[in-house]
C-alpha cells in the first residue's frame, strides 16, 4: 500500500537548512495500522505530507496506493484520505452538507454524494449532528467529522495526523473506537502519527519510531520492548546507602544477566534491565544475599515505549514533552 525509498525533505529557514526527514524507507502492507511515533519536530507530519502529495520531497521516491507521488499525485489523492492536524471542515455549512460537498469534490453525483454522506454519518455516529454547523460540535465530535470527511470517497488508505491530540481522555477513546471500527469493517489501511505513547502501544500493530528525521525503530510494540528495553527489576536494600557497595553488586548482576541498563540510586535501590524479569529476580536476590545485602522490597515492571525511546536516544519522550509543555 505504501513503499517509500530514501524520502528526504529539507527546508531553508533564514540561512539555515532544516533536515526534516532524512531518507525514509518504509513498506506498509494493505490493512495494517501503523503508528508513527516521535517527539515534536521529529519529522512525522513532513513524512505524511510527502506521502499525501501535499509537499514535494527534496529527494527520494514513493508509491502510495499504487500511484507514484511525483508522477501521479492526482491518482494518489483520489485513492487516499487525509485527516490533517487542523480541522478540514468549514464553518458555514451544516455537517451533512460539508460531507456532500466533499463527495462532489471527488466527482460524485449529488445523489451519490448524499448517499455516501449518510453512510459516513452512520459509521462515525454523527447522525444526530447532521443538521448542526461544525462550530457547534465538541472537540471529539469535530474530530470524528474530520475523519468522516477523509472517508467520503471510500479510500482504502487513510492518513491521520495526530487524530487525538488535544482531546480529553473520553473523546480520545471514542475517536480510537471509530478508527478501529474502520479497520475491522472496511479493512482500511491506517497510517497515523501520534506522540501519545500509550496509544501507539495499545492500538497500533506496528510502531515506527522517528527521531531527528530518521526511523530509529520499526516493529510491534512488544518486539520493540523486547529488543530495545527489557523488563525492569528494582530491589531496595535495607542497609544504609554507604554500608554496601551497591554499584559493585549491580555490576555483578549486569554480568550475570547481560543487563542493558544498571542503576544504583538513592535509598539503596538497585535497578537492572533484563530480558525476562521473572527469571532474573530470584537470581538477583541471591547475588544480593551473597553480598550481604538484606532486601526490603523488590518489584518488576514491563517496559513502556518510553523505555524503548530512552534506550535508543538517551532521552525520555515523555519528559521532553513535559518540558516543552512547561516552556509553552
Ligand atoms: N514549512 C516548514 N518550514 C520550515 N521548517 C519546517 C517546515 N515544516 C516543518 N519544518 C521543520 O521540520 C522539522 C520536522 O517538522 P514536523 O512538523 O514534520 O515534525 P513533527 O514530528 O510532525 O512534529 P509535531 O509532533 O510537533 O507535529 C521541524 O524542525 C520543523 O520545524
Amino acid at each position: 500500500m505504501i513503499r517509500a525509498r530514501g524520502l528526504t525533505r529539507s527546508f531553508k529557514v533564514k540561512r539555515e537548512r532544516v533536515e526534516a526527514v532524512r531518507g525514509l524507507d518504509i513498506d506498509v502492507e494493505p490493512g495494517q495500522l501503523v503508528a508513527f511515533l516521535g517527539p515534536n519536530g521529529a519529522g512525522k507530519s513532513t513524512c505524511l505530507r510527502m506521502l499525501t502529495t501535499l509537499l514535494p520531497p527534496t529527494s527520494g521516491t514513493a508509491t502510495v496506493a499504487g500511484c507514484d507521488i511525483a508522477a501521479d499525485p492526482a491518482g494518489v489523492r483520489a485513492r487516499i484520505g487525509y485527516v490533517g492536524q487542523r480541522s478540514g471542515a468549514g464553518e458555514n455549512f451544516r455537517v451533512r452538507d460539508e460531507l456532500v460537498n466533499q463527495g462532489r469534490c471527488y466527482g460524485m453525483s449529488r445523489a451519490q454524494a448524499r448517499r455516501r454522506a449518510d453512510e459516513v454519518l452512520e459509521t462515525l455516529d454523527l447522525v444526530p449532528m447532521a443538521r448542526r454547523t461544525p462550530s457547534t460540535l465538541s472537540g471529539g465530535q469535530r474530530r470524528r467529522l474530520d475523519i468522516a470527511l477523509g472517508l467520503v470517497h471510500r479510500p482504502p488508505l487513510l492518513f491521520l495526523d495526530e487524530p487525538t491530540t488535544g482531546l480529553d481522555p473520553h473523546s480520545r477513546a471514542s475517536v480510537w473506537e471509530y478508527i478501529l471500527r474502520l479497520r475491522e469493517h472496511y479493512g482500511t489501511t491506517l497510517f497515523l502519527t501520534t506522540h501519545y505513547l500509550e496509544e501507539a502501544d495499545t492500538m497500533a500493530e506496528r510502531v515506527v519510531v522517528i527521531d531527528g528525521g530518521r526511523v530509529i525503530a520499526d516493529g510491534t510494540a512488544d518486539r520493540l520492548k523486547r529488543d530495545f528495553a527489557g523488563d525492569l527489576v528494582s530491589v531496595v536494600s535495607v542497609e544504609p546507602a554507604d554500608a554496601v557497595d551497591l554499584a559493585a553488586v549491580a555490576d555483578t548482576a549486569a554480568r550475570m544477566f547481560g543487563a542493558g541498563q544498571v542503576a544504583t540510586g538513592n535509598g539503596g535501590r538497585v535497578e537492572v534491565r533484563v530480558p525476562r524479569a521473572d527469571a532474573a529476580l530470584p537470581a538477583l536476590l541471591r547475588v544480593l544475599e551473597g553480598a550481604g545485602v538484606t532486601t526490603a522490597a523488590a518489584e518488576t515492571a514491563r517496559p513502556t515505549l518510553d523505555d524503548v525511546f530512552l534506550a535508543l536516544t538517551g532521552r525520555s519522550l515523555e519528559e521532553s514533552e513535559r518540558a516543552e509543555e512547561a516552556a509553552a
